[in-house]
């Protein structure tokens, strides 16, 4: 799990100008809904069957964390996952700290599980997620009378001391974080009473969706949600659609380069989740969707997008969670559109895993964008790409971004420090190179 973190800097993306996107494919699985299928899975009483599972670094993070906690599972294997679930007390103390890789969702989910059990978890992470604040879930967990130190400046390593009494509060988060509820939501499973967390704007749900397939009580009222500690979750069948994040590369490299036209197959459309279709579609790009179906509680449809001439936009507030880490593929749009794109209301994107508003400013700056970062977002003018070297700073997500400006760019595109791609979209290489970009790794 840490060769990734080892190989960095040693991986590089060479993109020829030139390419463009034509295909029908599937993306790899929901990296979300994967980490919540074998954290439920886990607490369930009896057998939970994945198919469609992520096998990203960061969700096998999640795996390997509950076999550490004495849970049997079966596979990876073709996406497959069978999970032996121990119930909700059945975890057992793991003998060294969980290592969580770059996974921000696994700290901060598995931080509030972890709050409500009788024994002490270590929780240590790679250098990106090591920087990551974690205040955001340890204050409010403390307030339900969880045990956790980090690092003076709220980052990991968390030693979660276990054996403490949880009550269920009442939480308005600051910030609009999906990981957040869910952290509380976990926690609030072991807490006497009820747990309510009300978010300032709508974040992703799959927590609640997926809690009820296996059969545990979710109350919402707007935007408060509830849970009680006194239910029973049951093993069950969960498939997993291909994730909206990785697909949103393909929609930016289609919708960028002449000629391109890519169905994207089985793609979750969560409502929560589909910010970057409303914004594409804003600047201009010329998107189909077929819905094709509900699975695991989960819309699921066919993408099609096709080369556009795309407008410049000031992209709405509200879109932002809804798009949330979207946004490097997004700005890759934004360079190729005619005027500007203004993002506010997005400081979030400052501590994921690097500064993805400074990072992206920076690459497209040397492939000769105007580009300019704001506390709370960036300002594009859309331009001619020019090709050049750029630096991912190990953020899978800006490397796939940068990889797909390459279809625009007049001249080749070096991104370093690619590694972590692997954390959420094994396999982009090459299902890139097969849809059309002209892609090669080094290193
Ligand atoms: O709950 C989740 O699975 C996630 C929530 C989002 O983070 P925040 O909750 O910090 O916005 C997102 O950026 C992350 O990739 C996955
Ligand atoms: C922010 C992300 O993930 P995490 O917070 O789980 O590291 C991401 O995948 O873009």
């Amino acid at each position: 799990m840490q060769s990734a973190e080892l190989s960095q800097d040693s991986i590089a993306f060479v993109v020829e100008p030139g390419g463009s996107l034509a295909a029908q494919l599937r993306v790899p699985g929901d990296k979300s809904i994967s980490h919540r299928a074998i954290i439920f899975g886990a607490l369930a009483e009896g057998i939970t069957e994945i198919t469609g599972f992520l096998e990203g670094e960061d969700t096998l993070a999640t795996l390997q964390a509950f076999r550490a906690l004495g849970v049997n599972i079966e596979g990876p294997e073709e996406g497959r996952v069978k999970i032996h679930g121990v119930g909700l007390q059945g975890l057992q103390a793991p003998e060294k700290p969980l290592y969580l890789g770059n996974s921000g969702t696994s700290m901060r989910l598995l931080a509030g599980l972890f709050a409500g059990q009788p024994f002490d978890i270590t929780l240590v992470g790679d250098r990106s997620l090591s920087c990551r604040p974690m205040g955001r879930v340890c204050d409010p967990l403390a307030q339900m009378g969880a045990l956790i130190e980090a690092t003076a400046q709220g980052t990991p390593p968390l030693h979660i001391h276990g054996g403490q009494s949880l009550q269920g509060i009442e939480y308005a988060m600051p910030v609009a974080s999906a990981q957040v509820k869910s952290s509380l939501l976990l926690a609030g499973l072991y807490a006497t009473g009820s747990t309510c967390v009300i978010e300032p704007a709508p974040t992703r749900d799959h927590t609640e969706r997926m809690l009820m397939g296996f059969g545990y009580p979710v109350e919402r009222e707007g935007a408060k949600v509830c849970v009680k500690g006194t239910g029973v979750l049951r093993g069950t069948a969960v498939e997993v659609p291909a994730d909206i994040s990785s697909a949103a590369f393909f929609m930016v490299g289609a919708a960028i380069s002449q000629g391109s036209d890519i169905l994207l197959e089985h793609v979750g459309i969560n409502p929560t989740r589909t910010g970057v279709i409303e914004i594409l579609g804003r600047m201009g790009a010329q998107i189909e969707i077929e819905e094709t179906g509900v699975v695991g509680g989960e819309p699921v449809a066919a993408i099609r997008v096709r080369a556009s001439r795309l407008q410049g936009i000031n992209i709405p507030e509200e879109l932002v969670p809804l798009a949330i880490d979207e946004f490097p593929a997004l700005f890759v749009a934004a360079a190729c559109a005619e005027g500007e794109t203004v993002l506010t209301g997005a400081e979030e994107l400052r501590v994921k895993e690097s500064d993805r508003i400074q990072v992206m400013a920076d690459g497209l700056q040397r492939l000769g964008i105007s580009a300019q970062p704001t506390p709370d977002g960036i300002i594009i003018q859309g331009g001619a790409l020019q090709g050049g070297e750029v630096h991912s700073h190990g953020d899978h997500r800006c490397a796939m971004a940068f990889a797909m400006a390459g279809l625009a760019a007049k001249d080749t595109v070096t991104v370093h420090d690619c590694a972590n791609v692997a954390t959420s979209f094994p396999g982009f290489l090459e299902l890139a190179s097969g849809a059309g970009l002209k892609i090669h790794c080094t290193g």
